[in-house]
């Protein structure tokens, strides 16, 4: 048995007329940084909050360390938890905020003391240890309300959204500071963000909710490389990917205004027989400016004006319109373009990916 095992949890909250979460299915690694991620409403919160034993489960088995956990009070199952909005108490000094739950748990002064001072110092909390809330920045804030959670000592980390109040430098800052802080004491974490960025870059792996359902769970690599649906593949990678009903017939894909594009025979093998209408995904960062420099594409060279230029820095979006859909290609600051312009480009065969047009699964 995994340190943590989820077995088809489901909650359906008093009056409501349909499951919140459903069939939540879930093993856990000690050590592990899970994160939930999914749009707003998909149930992470309410995953997360069953864990920690703040919701009731409707039904389902849920363990942490060999013990089944679902009737046992929230400070008996070896949580510690971070929100959202610190919770810090704004009369205590940082240090009081900190060792407070350790007064509560009749920890030994000199104990807490040791503790108190180590998660200052590992924190970078150290000038600010006789301040309050109220004259700490918000990542600052942020750093007090992870203090208070290190020291507890405890089995399990869950995280609520802990960086949605900081600006987006801080955030970035921030996400580092978790994922160091994690590596440093190896703790079991559970994250939830609506933000994929976060979760691909601080989690070992990501479980992707949508209407309270799994969608998939994988190492973040996996969830970019193979998502297992189109929801998941519009869900990770930014600029999202471009999705286009095709269809396919033999080697030749005719998008919705006639254009027309030969499929590598290694497309249609992996394709496996499937033909007609499909929906075809490319991520921006696979369709490939001035193709006509790589032999690879010569047969497949597309053109299109383009419509508007998002200017990032190192890389670029070109926003044009392509087989009748709204499209972005995600270019390098070499290839500067502006609207108005017509670019050649291809996709990149090996990373076309196809779904059914019905199920949304992908096709291989
Ligand atoms: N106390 C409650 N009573 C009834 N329904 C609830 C309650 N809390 C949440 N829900 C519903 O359960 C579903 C999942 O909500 P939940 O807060 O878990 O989603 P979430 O993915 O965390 O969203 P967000 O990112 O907006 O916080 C939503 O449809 C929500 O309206």
């Amino acid at each position: 048995m995994s340190f943590i095992e989820m077995k088809n949890i489901c909650k359906k909250y008093a009056g409501a007329d349909k499951n919140s979460v459903t069939d939540f299915s879930l093993s856990v690694e000690e050590g592990e940084f899970i994160a939930f991620v999914g749009p707003s409403g998909c149930g992470k919160s309410t995953t997360l909050r069953m864990i920690a034993g703040f919701e009731e489960i409707t039904s389902g088995d849920f363990y942490i360390d060999g013990k089944r956990m679902n009737a046992v009070l929230p400070r008996d199952r070896g949580i510690s938890m971070v929100f959202q909005n610190y919770a810090l108490y704004p009369h205590m000094t940082v240090e009081k905020n900190i060792s407070y739950g350790l007064k509560n748990m009749k920890v030994p002064a000199a104990e807490i003391k040791k503790k108190v001072d180590w998660a200052i110092d590992i924190l970078g909390l150290s000038e600010y240890r006789y301040r309050k809330p109220k004259n700490l920045s918000g990542g600052q804030r942020q750093r007090v309300a992870l203090g208070r959670a290190i020291v507890k000592d405890q089995k399990l980390f869950l995280m609520d959204e802990p960086l949605s109040n900081l600006d987006a430098k801080l955030r970035v800052s921030m996400r580092s500071e978790i994922s160091k802080l994690h590596r440093q004491l190896g703790s079991t974490t559970i994250y939830v963000t609506h933000d994929q960025v976060e979760a691909m870059t601080m989690a070992d792996r990501i479980v992707i909710m949508k209407d309270g359902v799994i969608q998939q769970v994988g190492k973040p690599m996996d969830l970019y490389e193979h998502p297992a649906n189109k929801f998941v593949a519009g869900f990770i990678g930014s600029p999202q990917m471009n999705f286009y009903e095709v269809k396919v017939a033999g080697n030749t894909m005719t998008f919705s205004d006639g254009s027309k594009m030969q499929l590598p025979e290694s497309v249609v093998t992996s394709l496996n027989g499937r033909q007609g209408t499909l929906v075809l995904g490319i991520r921006g960062e696979d369709i490939k400016l001035d193709p006509q420099n790589l032999d690879l594409y010569k047969d497949n060279i597309m053109s299109a004006t383009v419509d508007s230029v998002e200017v990032m820095g190192n890389e670029n979006n070109l926003y044009f319109n392509f087989g009748g859909t709204a499209s972005v290609a995600r270019v390098s600051k070499y290839e500067i373009s502006k609207p108005g312009d017509t670019i050649d480009f291809a996709f990149v065969p090996s990373r076309m990916h196809f779904f059914d047009t019905q199920t949304e699964e992908s096709l291989f």
